[in-house]
């Protein structure tokens, strides 16, 4: 199995937008991307042949479409010259663009100009690298979405479809994972260009699944428009990303989204919490539900969850008593959820539940590590790193990893990211003063904020929930974050666990637009290593 790959210095963190098609593409002319937008396109310019979609003029390649959308800072129209430059075929933009464009010189390629591009990026892009289902057949599309679990989810769907012998990909926070080399990741779900020319060369390539995650930074941003999911999941609904979706509502109206006909086929929701049961009552695409309580009646449930090394063995109940008995590898409860949800949602695809219970026996697919996620980097003391970063994942995480042994103290560090829902961030130091003995409060990502505005705001919250004598103890504020993680090494004893949350498989911290190269993981295994602790060897899973 490869092994993680840690930068070595600062200055390699390659953010250039990505591009990725299938090696064959037949053209699509002009004149027909103008018919699907409702533009007309003149003679001769209809006879214009595009090869490929852009948004971005660095990603472009000769015969591309670039599509020219405003954006938080720049306009794509400031950077049609360079797009030509590097042989785009046409332009798609909006009114503004087009403004832009005629106080410039003459364009010497086609420009079509429409409302709103970016809700034309997802249909065209299917269109040119022909990824909508027909095409594609027999590659099925899984995608998850929910504040959390989606990453794990989507792992644990590919790793079951792999023991099925289903040549499966993966798209998500972590990598990409195309039949060739595994992809490090820019975003949790990549712009629609990314998605589609994706899906067309894992076709081309001979895969017949693929596990998505969709965010809903994606699904507001119009990125898995064009998409069918042949099977979509729901996992929870928790506070976070209130930056963008000003309230719990707007939120899930955004996930909702998702579970809409013409975007699902089927859908697999959880429904734990409120929001699950909302979307299953609501949603118009046939519905399978799951819950692992069994407070809220369900197609299938999850019973006699009873712990087995580090995870837990447990059996799922549905229709006219079935079951399937499963194992997951990772602690938590929460995986027995990310587990349950992966099965149901394979089981909706069509395949036999006899054929999947002999999977999960043979296979045992659910002992995938999924790279910082749970992540076990020693055991004695237990050393745990995690990519809990709000108030709920925190929560669960700390209950996972504490340890029923008399005595033993449990020692979190963790900060909040900057720029992002400020909301969430005393929560998150009320949960970890409550639930851990020793909270080292450090920082995540700070992006352009304050840090240390950042970690008082952590901290507030932490005071708030603690009484007054136990503050000198248990609560400490130590950055910068690899000094924390030493900080906390230094303080374990053999019984104690320490949990190292928010950043997971990340091995960049972004500090002020600097990028550092800072593994979680990395810091933990040399810092337990300098003090004589064993520590363990790592495992992920293969491309
Ligand atoms: C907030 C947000 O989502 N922004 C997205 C947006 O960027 P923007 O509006 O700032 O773009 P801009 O920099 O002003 O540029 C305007 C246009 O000019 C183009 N351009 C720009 C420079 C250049 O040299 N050439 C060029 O063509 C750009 O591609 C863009 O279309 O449009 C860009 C391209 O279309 C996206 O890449 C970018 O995502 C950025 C990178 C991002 O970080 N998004 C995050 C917040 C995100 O989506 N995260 C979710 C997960 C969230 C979570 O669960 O935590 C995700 O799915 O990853
Ligand atoms: N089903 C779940 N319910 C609650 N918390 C979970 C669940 N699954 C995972 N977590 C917690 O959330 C963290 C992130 O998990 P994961 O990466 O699978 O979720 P995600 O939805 O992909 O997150 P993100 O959108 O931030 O990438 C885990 O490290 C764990 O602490």
């Amino acid at each position: 199995m490869p092994e993680f790959t840690t930068p070595a210095s600062d200055a390699e963190r390659d953010e250039s937008p990505r591009r990725f098609r299938p090696a064959s593409v037949a053209a699509v002319p002009l004149a027909a991307v103008g018919q699907a937008l409702g533009v007309a396109v003149p003679a001769p310019a209809d006879n214009v042949e595009i090869t490929g979609i852009s948004l971005n003029s660095r990603t472009v390649e000769p015969g591309d479409l670039y599509v020219a959308l405003p954006g938080a800072s720049r306009h794509g129209a400031d950077f049609v010259t360079d797009a030509i430059g590097a042989g785009a075929a046409a332009v798609l933009t909006d009114d503004a663009g087009a403004h832009l464009l005629a106080l410039s010189a003459d364009t010497p390629v086609p420009v079509l100009v429409v409302d709103k591009p970016r809700n034309e990026v997802g249909p065209l892009s299917a269109m040119i690298y022909r990824s909508q289902p027909a095409d594609r057949r027999p590659l099925q599309l899984f995608g998850v979405t929910g504040t959390n679990g989606k990453t794990t989810t989507t792992y644990f769907i590919t790793s079951l479809l792999r023991a099925l012998g289903r040549r499966t990909g993966l798209i998500g926070t972590i990598e990409i994972l195309a039949g060739g080399e595994p992809i490090p990741s820019l975003l949790t779900t990549p712009e629609s260009p990314e998605v589609h020319g994706l899906l067309a060369l894992m076709h081309e390539r001979g895969l017949d699944a693929a596990a998505m995650e969709v965010s809903s930074h994606a699904i507001s941003y119009k990125r898995v428009d064009g998409l069918l999911f042949d099977v979509a999941g729901f996992t929870n609904l928790t506070q976070d990303h209130l930056d963008l979706h000003s309230t719990m509502e707007e939120y899930f109206a955004t996930k909702a989204e998702l579970f809409t006909p013409g975007r699902a086929r089927t859908a697999v929701v959880m429904v734990d919490d409120e929001w699950g049961q909302r979307l299953a009552g609501s949603t118009e695409v046939p519905v399978t539900t799951l819950s692992t309580s069994g407070r809220n009646p369900a197609d299938w449930t999850v019973s006699a969850a009873s712990p087995r090394g580090l995870g837990t063995d447990f059996t799922l109940t549905g229709h006219g008593g079935a079951t399937l008995n499963i194992h997951t590898g990772l602690p938590g409860t929460f995986n027995v959820a990310n587990a349950a949800l992966a099965v149901v949602m394979v089981l909706e695809s069509g395949v036999d539940r006899a054929e999947l219970q002999a999977a999960l026996d043979s296979a045992d697919p659910f002992m995938v590590a999924v790279p910082g996620r749970m992540e076990l980097i020693a055991d004695r003391p237990a050393a745990v790193v995690d990519f809990a970063h709000n108030t709920d994942a925190l929560a669960r995480a700390l209950e996972a990893v504490r340890s029923p042994e008399p005595g033993s103290r449990l020692i979190v560090v963790f900060g909040a990211t900057g720029q992002r829902d400020q909301g969430k961030r005393p929560h998150m130091g009320a949960i970890a003063a409550r639930l851990a003995d020793t909270v080292i409060i450090t920082d995540d990502d700070p992006h352009d904020e304050d840090a240390a505005a950042i970690r008082a705001d952590v901290l507030a919250g932490a005071r708030e929930a603690l009484d007054k004598e136990s503050l000198d103890t248990g609560l400490l504020e130590v950055f910068p974050r690899d000094e924390a993680i030493r900080h906390a090494v230094a303080l374990a004893r053999p019984q104690d666990t320490i949990l190292v949350a928010g950043r997971g498989h990340e091995v960049w911290q972004e500090v002020k637009g600097v990028n550092l190269a800072l593994d979680d993981r990395v810091e933990l295994r040399t810092a337990l290593t300098a003090r004589g602790f064993n520590v363990l060897r790592d495992d992920r899973i293969e491309s």
